[in-house]
């Protein structure tokens, strides 16, 4: 039974501190995972402070691209530095974690309909391994690069991996009403709308809309939960808000 699991960004770094590691969060991220014994995992994580300031600074989006190659390296480069750390943080709690770096591995047509092959990642996690996967830079035709969020990849695993669960571990406990209360579930986007906004941080890929709206899309359940609730998802619990 394959898991796919996302944790934001926002979550293992500093968000409003450019190129900094939350190394607490990330460490109590990691003990979660190896505690948890589930194996037949798939990670993705997102940019929080690695990936959006970097963007941000060379109006690079999801819709606006760059053919500056200092500029995809140096976005590229920094999510890298991130998949590393986290990868580590991984492999020292006996986790056999190895990248998987979406620039190299997929690129978007000239629409920004992403091809991400999903073979040699199932490959990987059938040897044993937990492949993990970053919101990067990637070729999109006609375009230079364009920013691929973490969110994307999510649906792009799940659907081509054909995942039983998803989750997607948010600094928020889920997906928040206007009373700051948890909306235990959702069906439909437009129920929701009204309390959907952007990040708190700078971020170049929507924040909390875009990610209930690409979720929403999933043939399999997707659960959006704080860090708190990160062991009782991979327990096989239903924490936060089900999207489905
Ligand atoms: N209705 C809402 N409920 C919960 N969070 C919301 C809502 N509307 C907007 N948000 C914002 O969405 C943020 C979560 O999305 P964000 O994309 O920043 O997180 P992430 O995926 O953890 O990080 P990253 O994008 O860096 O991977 C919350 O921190 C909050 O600021
Ligand atoms: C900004 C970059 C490079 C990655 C964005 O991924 P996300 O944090 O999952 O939205």
């Amino acid at each position: 039974m394959t898991v796919v699991l996302k944790l934001g960004g926002s979550v293992i770094t500093e968000k409003d501190t450019p190129d900094t590691i939350d190394g607490d969060a990330l460490a109590d991220a990691a003990d979660a995972i190896a505690a948890s014994g589930v194996t037949d995992l798939v990670l993705v994580h997102g940019g929080g402070s690695f990936g959006h300031p970097h963007a941000a600074a060379h109006d690079v989006s999801r819709t606006e691209g760059t053919q500056d190659v200092a500029a995809v390296r140096e976005i590229h480069g920094a999510m890298r530095e991130l998949n590393d750390a986290v990868c580590d943080g991984l492999v020292e709690r006996g986790v056999p974690a190895v990248p998987h770096h979406p620039h190299s591995a997929g690129h978007r047509d000239a629409d920004g309909t992403l091809s991400l092959p999903t073979d040699p990642i199932a490959a990987k996690r059938d040897e044993g391994f937990v492949p993990v996967l970053h919101g990067d830079v990637v070729t999109h035709i006609g375009s230079g690069v364009t920013i691929l969020s973490g969110d994307e990849l999510v649906v792009a695993l799940a659907e081509g991996l054909s995942a039983e669960r998803v989750g997607v571990c948010s600094t928020v406990p889920g997906v928040l009403d206007d009373d700051g209360e948890v909306i235990p579930a959702i069906e439909n986007y437009a129920d929701v709308r009204r309390y959907l906004g952007g990040s708190d941080d700078t971020d170049v890929t929507g924040g909390m809309a875009a990610k209930v709206h690409a979720l929403l899309g999933l043939r399999a359940p997707a659960s959006v939960f704080g860090p708190d609730a990160l062991a009782d998802f991979l327990g096989g619990e239903q924490p936060g808000t089900l999207i489905r």
